[in-house]
């Protein structure tokens, strides 16, 4: 059938003058109505569709509502619900035309179209017997095409004509960057020989190498004309970088041109630079040591010296990972700890290993190359009883931490390094008189006598026996079990016998039975009744030991 409709009217119900003998207001459920529309028509609509109706011509079911027909359930009652579904149209629009528009299918393709989504808006003023006219042969935009050509002088020419010109402004553009890549290209080496690079890279992995190689990094030393100098150097640096596992090398392959390559002592000013000159095809090998120990740099070629490009080819082995590494160093207390994955292991996001130094002696800094934080817990052996007969002893062993632990620093200046408290930090000066400034981080084995002024940042563990007389501050816990009618203006005189939540504010006068567990911060103003047994370290050995902090 061809056809039709008037569509989409969702107004007001009132509007819609009713289909012959149906009682008003409209019956949703009913057939008849749902097959024409979904909703009520708006003024414009129901007023054609009353035509409609009156001229009763048409049978109610030519009218045609694809959207309700679609859409609407019969079962459907709820008005609101419907308005929200049949809003639609199988326009493709999509939207509604709120009753304004005829529906038009295409005779092509069956498409539905409003009236004025097909160029056919002047129809909206015709009857239904003249739509149902042009309907008949009608064929929408997406099925029509003209089969006369346009003339060029035709207005509508004039758009296609702009794009014909920016197809072309884009084809240009292509060729643009076809020739600007391409000469770069050629600006490049069009051939360097690395026939003997293969055998080079097999060479990498016959250098029995502890760690493979996971990256490649390639520079580019243009070449360099006397007439006309390019920079193509490399600045002075050390690849000492946390990602670098710590004790991986740096292979280094050279293709191309051969250049300077200067290594210079960073710790001592005094060493000459070493000069390397890798030929095309060779290869040399940097250990982590060396990156700790030497700066290294590519250097320009000489203002009257010519020479031809070059590439290197750098193989490392990294991973951010590796930027948490750590290197734990000390006696058999250490020796538990283990690394890697797994249980009971430290796990792989904190790669490192263990490194044994049963005494301080033993404490070797260069096995600390690499690691990002490195952990010292070496003294107790050198502590035992039978081996320590006098004082001397034990400032010979905080001098030797101290030595090791400079040349840490030196070497490692971008490691953390925490040392475990094992030997004494706070002895006495040879003489004896400088005060005792440095933190005390040894336990505490003699008796308090005297009265605690510090701040009481431990837990109170000991029964609270003496009176409570300073006011309390901290909230009221006990259940309240009276009527609290007034303002509670009186002075607590009864004994609190509720938990002591608030801080404790008066002096601390019973004996101090709980294990103190916070840092002793306060001044030791105990009078000294025990023999010297040491000398004042604790400045020197702080500012050294101060700085061993945190990890990564
Ligand atoms: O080109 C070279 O030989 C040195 C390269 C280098 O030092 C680097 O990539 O870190
Ligand atoms: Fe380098």
């Amino acid at each position: 059938m061809d056809i039709l409709v008037l569509v989409n009217c969702w107004s007001d119900v009132q509007a819609f003058p009713g289909r012959p003998g149906a009682p008003e207001p409209y019956n949703y459920n009913d057939e008849w109505y749902q097959q024409i529309y979904a909703h009520p028509p708006a003024s414009k609509a129901s007023a054609r569709l009353a035509n409609r109706r009156l001229s009763g011509n048409q049978s109610p079911h030519q009218w045609q509502s694809p959207a309700s027909s679609r859409e609407q359930s019969p079962n459907d009652p709820g008005s609101d619900q419907k308005s929200k579904r049949t809003k639609k149209s199988s326009c493709p629009c999509g939207g509604s035309s709120s009753g304004k528009d005829w529906l038009f299918k295409c005779s092509g393709c069956n498409q539905l179209w409003h009236a004025s989504c097909c160029n056919l808006k002047g129809t909206n003023s015709l009857n239904q017997a003249a739509v149902d006219k042009i309907s008949k042969e009608w064929m929408c935009p997406w099925c029509w095409v003209c089969p006369y050509p346009k003339p060029g002088s035709h207005s509508s020419s004039l758009n296609e004509t702009s794009l014909l010109e920016r197809t072309l402004t884009c084809s240009l553009l292509q060729k643009l960057t076809d020739t600007v890549t391409d000469s770069i290209e050629k600006s490049l080496p069009a051939a360097i020989d690395i026939s003997g690079l293969q055998s080079q890279l097999k060479l990498t992995s016959d250098l029995s190498l502890e760690h493979k190689p996971n990256s490649v990094l390639i520079n580019y030393y243009p070449s360099c004309d006397r007439n006309c100098p390019t920079d193509s150097h490399l600045a002075s640096h050390s690849d000492d970088e946390p990602t670098i596992l710590a004790d991986s090398k740096i292979i280094t392959i050279s293709v191309g041109a051969s250049r300077k390559v200067l290594f210079e002592n960073k710790h001592n000013n005094g060493e000459k630079p070493i000069v390397l000159e890798p030929k095309s095809n060779s290869l040399y090998v940097m250990s982590r040591l060396s990156q700790n120990w030497y700066r290294h740099c590519v250097l320009q070629p000489e203002e009257n010296e010519s020479v031809e490009e070059r590439f290197s080819l750098t193989f490392r082995t990294l991973s951010q990972k590796f930027s948490r590494s750590i290197l734990l160093m000390g006696d058999s207390n250490t020796k538990e700890v283990k690394f890697g994955e797994g249980s009971g292991k430290v796990g792989a996001s904190y790669p490192g290993k263990r490194v044994k130094a049963a005494r301080v002696r033993d404490i070797d800094p260069m096995q600390c190359i690499g690691y990002q934080n490195i952990f010292l817990n070496c003294g107790t052996n050198d502590l035992r009883c039978n081996e320590i007969s006098n004082d001397e002893q034990i400032y010979q062993l905080v001098d030797k931490l101290q030595e090791r632990l400079a040349l840490m620093t030196q070497i490692c200046p971008k490691a953390n390094i925490s040392v475990v408290p094992v030997l004494p930090m706070s002895l006495r000066t040879r003489s004896g008189t400088g005060p005792d400034t440095g933190p005390d981080t040894g336990p505490d084995t003699g008796p308090d006598t005297g009265p605690d002024t510090g701040p009481d940042t431990g837990l109170d563990t000991g029964p609270d026996t003496g009176p409570d007389t300073g006011p309390y501050t901290g909230p009221d816990t006990r259940p309240d079990t009276g009527l609290d009618t007034g303002l509670d203006t009186g002075p607590d005189t009864g004994p609190y016998t509720g938990p002591d939540t608030g801080p404790d504010t008066g002096p601390d006068t019973g004996p101090d039975t709980g294990l103190d567990t916070g840092p002793d911060t306060g001044p030791d103003t105990r009078p000294e009744t025990g023999p010297e047994t040491g000398r004042d370290t604790g400045p020197e050995i702080w500012s050294v030991l101060g700085s061993y902090t945190g990890m990564k």
